[in-house]
């Protein structure tokens, strides 16, 4: 039987205000994603899509127009109190500038510390030796705790916000462009620390990125979202080597190859145009004024992703016809 997970989203939308009357930005619209634990799955998609609102909104950070988070099978929106507290604890956001969630005020071994009095830790000794385990998980000499964050490189300091985040015992964490901050030669050993984390503490991960060559060699499975929808679902490997969507092909186009005899038709077109404001998404696909495969029925139908094949699902009906044909979509556009 399938492992249950740990973390479901349900038809999830988180709207912003405007300045104008009944104007909203849907940064989030019905956004349903699945997490079971010891896996890491991707979240792509280019800037202003809606990936930190909809991981802000599953922490508790945003509040959910619409949707429900359900963490083992308890649905969190419903708690309140200090249970909803003591629940939500469970699911950690690791910020792509790691400042954000250390304070400076304090050293990096009272910071982590408090989070584990927040967790129920009371006795002094047991904390203490927390405190040094937690710095080993995460690859820092136990001198680290009597340091402030400014004193550490941001390799470092992003391993003190990990630790910090594990100190109450996630079950799940929400990395939001973690390693984007950090220098080439850091972001390898810290995305390796996730791989270990993943391993050792059989932790699930959310992992928030801009382009799919990040989440490649790490996640298990990937979405795709723009503009507030998931347009593209599936194992990685599938994902990478059959893009179904033409945005998920257009993500793809940018990612370097990780091994360059593999065949993959290069030649994508560029992607026109801008973003379109998520105040007023265009009707039907939201990538319709974009795509270079458009029909007129892409104004018509808002699509629901349909399986391309096992646990592979795309919300792209021009794809899928063409798919269909088992030949690259955008081969099929240029030949027309
Ligand atoms: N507090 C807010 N008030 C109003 N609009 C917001 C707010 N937070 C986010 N937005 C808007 O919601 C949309 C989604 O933003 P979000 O930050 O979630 O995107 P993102 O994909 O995470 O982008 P990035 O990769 O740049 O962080 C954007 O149009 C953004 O301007």
């Amino acid at each position: 039987m399938a492992q249950a997970p740990v973390l479901k989203v349900e038809n999830l939308s988180t709207r912003f205000k405007t300045g104008q009357r009944g104007k909203f930005v849907h940064a989030v619209d019905d956004v349903s994603i699945e997490l079971r634990s010891g896996e890491i799955v991707g979240l792509v998609g280019e800037s202003g899509c809606g990936k930190s609102t909809l991981g802000r909104t599953i922490v508790g950070l945003e509040k959910a127009h619409t949707g429900k988070v359900f963490l083992d099978g308890v649905e969190l929106n419903r708690l309140n109190g200090r249970e909803a507290r003591e629940r939500r604890r469970a699911v950690q956001y690791v910020f792509q500038d790691p400042y954000s969630s250390l304070n400076d005020r304090q050293t990096i071994g009272e910071t982590i510390e408090e989070a584990l009095l927040i967790g129920g830790l009371r006795s002094r000794e047991e904390r203490a030796a927390q405190i040094t385990k937690l710095l080993d998980q995460v690859g820092l000499a136990s001198v680290v705790k009597d340091r402030y964050s400014r004193e550490l490189s941001g390799g470092q300091r992003q391993r003190a916000a990990i630790a910090r985040s594990l100190a109450v015992n996630p079950r799940v964490l929400i990395c939001d462009e973690p390693v984007s901050a950090l220098d080439l030669s850091i972001r390898a050993q810290v995305m390796n620390l996730f791989l270990d984390l993943r391993k050792e503490l059989d932790v699930a991960i959310l992992f928030i990125a801009h382009d799919l060559g990040l989440v490649r060699q790490a996640s298990s499975r990937v979405y795709v979202m723009y503009l507030g929808k998931i347009v593209e679902h599936g194992p990685s490997q599938e994902l990478y080597d059959n893009p179904s969507h033409p945005y998920s092909q257009f993500l793809l186009s940018s990612v370097p190859e990780a091994d360059p005899t593999t065949e993959r038709d290069r030649e994508l077109p560029m992607l026109a145009g801008e973003l379109p404001s998520p105040v007023d998404p265009p009707s039907g696909c939201r990538f319709r004024t974009r795509c270079p495969l458009v029909a007129d029925r892409c104004s018509l139908h808002l699509p629901e992703p349909a399986t391309v094949s096992p646990a592979h699902s795309s919300a792209c009906i021009r794809a899928r016809e063409m798919h269909a044909k088992r030949r690259s979509i955008f081969v099929e556009h240029r030949a027309a």
